[in-house]
């Protein structure tokens, strides 16, 4: 299905689990690896270092030089260790983050409208940003929380072969440390997620504040706006003070813990040395492993990262998890005309019915115009008879298949769609039109330009079609010119144009129709009409109230209806009107049938 609008939706084929295998286990292995190997080194050393100072003391020179040179091995070791590991960390914290962007960004692109309405835009951006990073960076944490059991492990187990009333002593002190830890973890899981929410709450205020902003600015209220946006920051900083006091109490118990623990270690330590059970250089071996023992509660920033990680995780992928459009397997029959049918059609939105539409039939090659009040349920018809959503009940048909049946190729190719905002594009002006499920030439792409009314403008760009996107300076009107270009290029047998030409003049809107009609390939229209004009050179009009079809008939018959002309805005019968009931029309040329 093309799409120009915001409303683009690129549909995939089956999809995979939301999780995923990711970038697969290799970089984790390789954090934990390197990380496993530095607390091996660390905790190598202290027993190298004291076997050197005992053998220095008793002047061993040769042996005692051979011990040195190992401290030294070990140490450089475990500076390249460290590097690695944070090389691999970075690597694997880059490839899961574009992972899960990835992932969450593909299912927010192929999500039913519908589905992805109740998100704001604030709220999926801080979920691909800043959440998507903090997820990235879980498992790299994990690997090295679990790496980081190895060094209070093999430090209590070489205190152990080094003296065990020592590492009795120590071991007497851990489960005060192990509790510390456990209470973190609980009470900082349920601080982050809500810390996490009320950031994307706040990028949600901004980003509706900069939309719009030139009401803001008209209507004098910038001051209000201010404490509207900021209004989650007071929220936000308790939250974060929150989580900070978590993170200091925690420092804070292991702080006084730690030196406790290693402060009665030594003085165990000492009790043996005096009693010449221990050497100076196991002394000084018991005084850095019983450190290293203590030094579990390191573990707390590492299991914060994690907490934070699996919590930005859930948030990052509910977006991959969003209901997406099922496509069948059915093709169009070749060469159809077009004709577009909606059977007992209802859509029910916050348990209001917005649509109900029982036997509308657009024949094929046919222009129908859909007309009704603010809110009657154009968008929503037009929505449905392209399938950017499924009807709640019934079904539509495009040359006697159900949509719902159709193979995404061939939804793609054969419906295409024009919207009031197209949607922001890459690249350069030609390669915008061009962008689609065709292939398109540029005597198309400029074909396509010239049906649209846009031929004259691109020309005048600096670098004409060539123009980067981005950088051509592009009215509202122009922007949506470009929109029904791409749609012009890609027309298959059904257009939808849903407001496409809103911000199009009479006189320009009336060159687009003609040359819809005359060179882009025919096909059936359905065109979201505000102007008479629009409704009064369709085949037909489906006029739309509260939701229902009200009447399907020319513009012409319609016309001498009160209540249709009370749609555009027209008042009642004109002295000297044609036909008795036939009302002033309030733009009577372009209204005329
Ligand atoms: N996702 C939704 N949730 C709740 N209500 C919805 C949803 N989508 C549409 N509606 C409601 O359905 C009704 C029809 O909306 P629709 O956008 O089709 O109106 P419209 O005729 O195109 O109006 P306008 O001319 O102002 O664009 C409106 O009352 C709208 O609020």
């Amino acid at each position: 299905m093309v799409t120009t609008g915001i409303r683009v939706r690129r549909e995939g084929g089956a999809r995979d689990g939301a999780d995923g295998a990711g970038p697969g286990r290799t970089p984790e292995v390789l954090v934990l690896l390197c990380s496993v190997g530095a607390a091996v080194t660390t905790v190598a050393q202290p027993f190298v270092l004291g076997r050197t100072l005992d053998l220095l003391l008793r002047g061993g020179d040769g042996a005692a030089g051979r011990w040195l040179a190992l401290s030294v091995a070990l140490l450089l070791g475990e500076l390249l260790l460290d590097s690695l590991t944070s090389l691999f960390t970075g690597r694997c914290t880059a490839h899961w983050t574009a992972f899960l962007r990835s992932r969450a960004f593909d299912g927010l692109l192929r999500a039913v409208p519908e589905g992805a309405r109740p998100l704001a835009p604030g709220d999926v951006g801080t979920r691909l940003t800043l959440n998507a990073a903090d997820a990235g960076g879980a498992p790299a944490a994990r690997a090295a929380l679990a790496a980081s059991v190895v060094t209070p492990v093999g430090a209590l187990a070489a205190l152990a072969l080094v003296d065990v009333w020592v590492a009795a002593c120590v071991l007497a002190g851990l489960p005060a440390l192990a509790l510390v830890l456990r209470s973190f973890a609980r009470d900082t899981g349920a601080s982050v997620a809500a810390y996490q929410r009320t950031q994307s709450e706040l990028a949600s205020r901004l980003l509706e504040a900069l939309e719009g902003a030139a009401t803001i600015a008209a209507a004098g209220t910038v001051g209000r706006e201010r404490a509207r946006v900021l209004e989650p920051l007071d929220r936000l900083a308790a939250l974060g003070r929150q989580v900070w006091a978590l993170h200091g109490r925690a420092l804070a118990r292991s702080g006084v813990l730690v030196p406790l623990l290693t402060l009665a270690a030594t003085a165990v330590g000492g009790l043996r040395l005096a009693a010449g059970a221990l050497s100076v250089g196991e002394l000084l071996a018991v005084f850095r492993y019983a450190q290293l023992t203590a030094g579990v509660g390191g573990a707390a920033s590492l299991l914060g990262a994690l907490v934070r990680g699996r919590e930005a995780r859930k948030r990052t992928l509910a977006l991959a998890r969003l209901p997406a459009l099922v496509h069948g397997t059915e093709s169009l029959p070749p060469a159809g005309p077009g004709v577009l049918e909606l059977c007992g059609v209802r859509v029910v939105r916050d348990g209001r019915q917005v649509l109900c539409a029982d036997g509308v039939r657009v024949p094929g090659g046919a222009t129908a115009a859909v007309v009704g009040r603010s809110g009657a349920g154009k968008s929503v018809l037009a929505a449905v008879a392209g399938r950017l959503i499924d009807p709640d009940e019934g079904h539509v048909l495009l040359d006697g298949v159900r949509l719902d049946r159709l193979t995404r190729e061939a939804l793609r190719t054969e419906v295409a769609y024009a919207f009031e905002r197209p949607a922001p594009a890459e690249g350069t002006v030609a390669e915008a039109v061009a962008a689609g499920p065709r292939r398109v030439s540029p005597g198309q792409v400029r074909e396509a330009c010239r049906a649209a009314g846009a031929d004259g403008f691109v020309r005048r760009l600096p670098g004409g079609y060539d123009t980067p996107l981005p950088e051509a300076p592009l009215s509202g009107g122009e922007h949506q010119r470009l929109g029904l270009a791409r749609a012009f290029a890609h027309a298959g047998r059904l257009l939808i144009m849903d407001d496409a030409t809103s911000s199009l003049d009479t006189a320009t809107e009336h060159e687009v129709d003609r040359a819809l009609r005359h060179s882009v390939r025919p096909g059936t229209r359905l065109v979201v009409a505000h102007r008479p004009s629009v409704a009064a050179r369709a085949d037909l009009v489906i006029w739309l109230e509260d939701g229902g079809v009200r009447a399907v008939a020319p513009h012409r018959r319609l016309w001498e209806e009160a209540d249709y002309r009370a749609v555009f805005g027209a008042g009642g019968t004109p002295p000297g009107a044609p036909r008795a009931g036939t009302a002033r029309r309030p733009e009577p040329e372009e209204a005329r049938p």
